[in-house]
């Protein structure tokens, strides 16, 4: 018999998970597997619960959460020899891990992966040895854009906030910053920095669309300053998944970069916890296996 642990976070999204859990027992009891159910209540419960899960050598892990609970389960797994395949169950506010990794958004279909799905390896970015599996940023727009309650997301949808940060971008937002990379060291001022492993920017697809979530590299967006006339073509050519040929952005795409800037508003949209300059960055290629429909 093969061996599940589901990760359960009842308070991610909407508050559903629990009423899908019925749900997953049937789909696991028919597909043939012993499981646990296991329900987080704090931060770094589900870190801890799949440190556990990878000890106990299972070889299914269920995710039922949103990045957040997703991101404690990546940093939980990534060190460990052994890495149970990854159901991630979407149903969090914003689900970009989800919508990068080509997991059906409704949680019927989600679940059903472990009949019809395939599995892919995905890259995981390491960022001061915390890792990521969707993207940094550096910047106080892109601060403004993840401070947001979880209400408003749901509300707004989070790239409204990127607009919201835009309109109210100041001058002395610009920072200087220093990009070093195996090939080249660059200086330049920047308003935002993105270093991105997946296509997917606050629940858009196809926005950083370099970014394949299995070609074994980072990608860095350093957007300089702008104003607000090109602000606002620059995010229209964003939605159509051009932002590096833009003059006004310098991309790398690379193994591995450092990042020095005294700019201190870091976040990890993942786990929304900044890490501390200067970054120190690297891409583990192919370092999980998930579940998906895309390929
Ligand atoms: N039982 C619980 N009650 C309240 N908070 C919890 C509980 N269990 C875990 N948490 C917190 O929930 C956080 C993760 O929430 P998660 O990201 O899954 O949901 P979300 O914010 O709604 O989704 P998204 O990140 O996709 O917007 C964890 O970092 C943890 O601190």
């Amino acid at each position: 018999m093969n061996k599940a642990i589901v990760i359960l976070n009842p308070s991610s999204g909407s508050k559903e998970s629990v009423k899908y859990k019925e749900m997953i027992e049937q789909i696991l009891m028919t597909n043939n597997y012993q499981f646990k159910i296991r329900r987080t209540e704090k931060e770094n419960d589900a870190r801890r619960f799949a440190e556990e899960a990878s000890g106990e050598g299972i070889d299914l892990l269920v995710v039922m959460g949103g990045d957040g609970t997703i991101n404690e389960v990546i940093n939980g797994l990534v060190n460990k020899a052994h890495r149970p395949l990854l159901q991630v169950i979407p149903l969090g506010t914003v689900n970009n891990f989800a919508r990068a990794v080509g997991v059906p958004l409704q949680v019927e279909d989600a679940l059903q992966l472990i009949e019809n799905g395939t599995t892919m390896q995905v890259d995981i970015g390491e960022v001061n040895q915390q890792y990521f599996s969707n993207l940094v940023n550096i910047g106080a727009i892109a601060e403004a854009t993840y401070q947001v309650t979880p209400e408003q997301k749901s509300k707004l949808g989070s790239l409204a906030y990127f607009f919201e940060g835009l309109k109210k971008f100041r001058e002395k937002d610009v920072f200087p910053v220093t990009i070093e990379t195996a090939e080249i060291t660059v200086e330049t001022e920047a308003m935002l920095v993105l270093i991105a492993v997946t296509d997917t920017f606050a629940s858009w697809k196809n926005i950083l669309k370099e970014a394949e979530v299995d070609d074994g590299f980072l990608h860095i967006f350093a957007i300089k300053q702008l104003t607000n006339f090109e602000g606002v073509a620059m995010l229209t050519r964003m939605m159509n998944g051009s932002l590096k040929d833009q003059e006004q952005v310098e991309y790398f795409k690379v193994k591995k970069a450092s990042i020095y800037t005294e700019e201190t508003k870091v976040a990890n949209v993942d786990g929304d916890e900044g890490a501390a300059t200067p970054l120190h960055l690297s891409i583990l290629p192919g370092h999980l296996h998930v579940l998906t429909s895309e390929r």
